[in-house]
């Protein structure tokens, strides 16, 4: 080192060496040497002193430092103890928490199969208890099933009119409204609710009938609860069903089905065909069946056939039909139908012409009367027996009243006929119910056209349609009471028009000598006609004879010849017989069904 940088450094604390070599360069000859020792020994003392002080002073330090690492690291080892207690408390809680969770677990899973113990055991329970009710409700069905059946039977011997009611579902566009249906029982119950008056005593209303069928049911449940009575047409009963109700509450859809059909959805009209022709494919070597088919509308108090080819319009006429083998409206066209394929071809045919004169089918559908009768004669190979029956099927016009005021013109018109001929049903329901001696049948044609049906001996049934919606209550609840005083309508056991095959003969042949009798009295008459007019010219003859004075035979008073009598009894059997040539009339309308049915 040099010594500038000796000096440079003379701050730094002197080594052992340093001062060694110091020594060593000052080391002088001998006698500078011992004049500098004492010098040198004490810069060393003071050397070694101020070494020993900085050593000291290093040491100190060193210490201190040491201090402060053993203080850190006693920081550090005591933050370290805390978060190892730390740590291994939350060990211990997880642990625990862990062995609590084991037990928790061990715990449900003893629950859960202590529970599935229970419920194993509950449900073999409940099943035996569903199986016990199943049978009861089977049971309860049957006797349901039972009752009705009687019920029907007393029904059938009394001769009550049957009365089905119908729920249309809510359509689509008004499926938020609030519905006046109460309740629907299985016993034919029925209560409507009154949506201005949700409380008090008028709040309520309850009806029985026969039926009631929800919303939910089906056209197959409907057709089930009817086909008992449609199929007693196969045994020469008349059995007449008419659906009434509001305009849009359900008749075409009960009747004939909705637009878009398909054979799930077919109404009464169709299925009722169906059955009959299945029926009588069963019966096939027992009885033979001819089925044909009538459709008919009342428009404006006038009849028209709907099964025309032609678009005429001819007016027909309701007449008796106690000799007319059971036609009602004997002019018009009575198809005869073997298939299903038949009655859609005439069902096309007949809404066709219905839709005539009419600007949409549903207007025309709302405002008139349309009458499908099936009429069917069957003959009982064995003994020879004729069955006639026939089964009217009605889709009446929309039952609300009409404010008179708010219509005018063809619809005016159309109302009033409307109206009339409801109400005329309604005078006759209620003369029957009431069971006067007069009953209106002729105050419209469509009372006419039912007389028999109403009246006679036949089985009748009145679907009747109501709309859920709460704008129709007023509607709805008029209905109801109607369908209540049709349903106390007795109209007596109804009667088979069964004929056995040696009457059936023997009526044959009173028929072929009526025929006789009448083509006699024809001739009679002209017979008679001849000679009046002889004897007419022999008496003028002997006038003018007498007028000249001759004296003749025929100014004497004249026997008569035998044949004159024989006129003039045949003149007075004409007379007597007034209804002859009416007879002759009938009888051979009488043959109508014959002859159209082989048209
Ligand atoms: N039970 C039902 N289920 C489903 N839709 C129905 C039901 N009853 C009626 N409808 C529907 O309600 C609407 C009105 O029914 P429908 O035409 O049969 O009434 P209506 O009483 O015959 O009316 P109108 O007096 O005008 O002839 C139709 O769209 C029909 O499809």
């Amino acid at each position: 080192m040099s010594l500038k940088e000796e000096e440079v450094d003379n701050d730094k604390p002197m080594t052992f060496q340093d001062s060694r070599h110091q020594i060593d360069n000052n080391k002088q000859p001998d006698d500078k040497r011992l004049l500098h020792f004492g010098d040198a020994k004490k810069d060393m003392e003071v050397e070694s002193k101020e070494l020993v002080l900085s050593l000291q002073s290093q040491l100190t330090d060193s210490y201190k430092k040491m201090q402060e690492m053993e203080y850190q690291s006693n920081r550090l080892k005591a933050t370290l103890r805390e978060k190892d207690d730390k740590w291994q408390k939350s060990l211990s809680r997880l642990l625990k928490g862990t062995q609590d969770l084991r037990w928790a677990q061990l715990d449900a899973k003893e629950e859960i199969l202590r529970l599935q113990f229970d419920w194993k055991d509950q449900l073999k329970n409940f099943g035996e208890e569903l199986q016990t009710l199943v049978a009861a409700a089977s049971g309860y069905h049957k006797v349901l099933a039972e009752n009705r059946q009687l019920y029907n039977e007393v029904q059938d011997l009394k001769g009550n009119i049957r009365v089905y009611c119908r729920v249309r579902p809510f359509l689509t566009k008004d499926s938020t409204k609030q519905t006046t249906i109460d309740y629907i029982g299985e016993n034919g119950e029925l209560v409507l609710a009154n949506p201005g008056k949700p409380v008090g005593k008028d709040s309520r209303r309850s009806f029985t009938f026969n039926r009631c069928f929800d919303t939910k049911s089906l056209q197959e449940e409907v057709f089930l609860d009817t086909q008992p009575l449609i199929r007693s047409v196969l045994d020469g009963f008349n059995v007449c069903i008419f659906a009434y109700g509001q305009t849009g509450s359900g008749k075409t859809f009960t009747m004939s089905g909705p637009t878009n059909m398909t054979p799930t959805n077919w109404g009464v009209n169709y299925r009722a065909l169906n059955d009959l022709f299945e029926i009588t494919q069963t019966r096939v070597h027992v009885f033979r069946y001819e089925i044909g088919v009538q459709m008919l509308e009342i428009y404006n108090e006038q009849v028209r056939d709907l099964l025309v080819t032609d678009g005429s319009h001819k007016k027909l006429e309701i007449r008796n039909n106690s000799q007319l083998n059971g036609l009602n409206v004997p002019d018009a066209n009575i198809m005869p139908v073997t298939s299903t394929d038949d009655v859609l071809e005439l069902m096309k045919l007949g809404q066709k012409n219905r839709a005539v004169g009419s600007t949409s089918l549903n207007d025309r559908s709302s405002r008139s009367h349309s009458v499908v009768t099936v009429h069917v004669q069957g003959k009982d190979l064995e003994s020879g027996s004729i069955f006639r029956g026939s089964l009217h099927l009605v889709d009446l016009a929309g039952s609300e009243r009409v404010d008179k005021s708010e219509v005018t013109g063809d619809r005016l018109k159309e109302a009033q006929h409307i109206n009339k001929s409801l109400s005329a049903l309604g005078d006759v329901i209620s003369a029957l119910a009431q069971k006067n001696g007069h009953v209106p049948y002729r105050n419209s044609k469509l009372t006419q056209l039912l007389q028999d049906s109403l009246g006679g001996q036949a089985k009748t049934l009145m679907f009747v349609h109501i709309s859920p919606d709460a704008d129709s209550f007023g509607e709805t609840m008029s209905t109801l009471k109607f369908a209540e005083r049709v349903a106390t309508v007795e109209l007596g056991a109804a009667r088979s028009n069964k004929e056995s095959g040696e009457i059936q003969i023997l009526k044959d042949q009173v028929y072929q000598l009526k025929e006789v009798v009448a083509k006699r009295d024809a001739e009679i008459a002209i017979l008679n006609n001849t000679i009046k007019e002889q004897l007419e010219k022999a008496d003028n003859i002997a006038n003018t004879e007498k007028v000249k004075g001759k004296p003749t035979n025929a100014s004497k008073p004249r026997r008569r010849t035998s044949n004159e009598a024989q006129a003039q009894k045949g003149r007075k059997t004409t007379t007597e017989n007034g209804n002859a040539n009416a007879e002759v009339c009938l009888i051979s309308k009488s043959s109508i069904y014959a002859q159209n049915s082989r048209r």
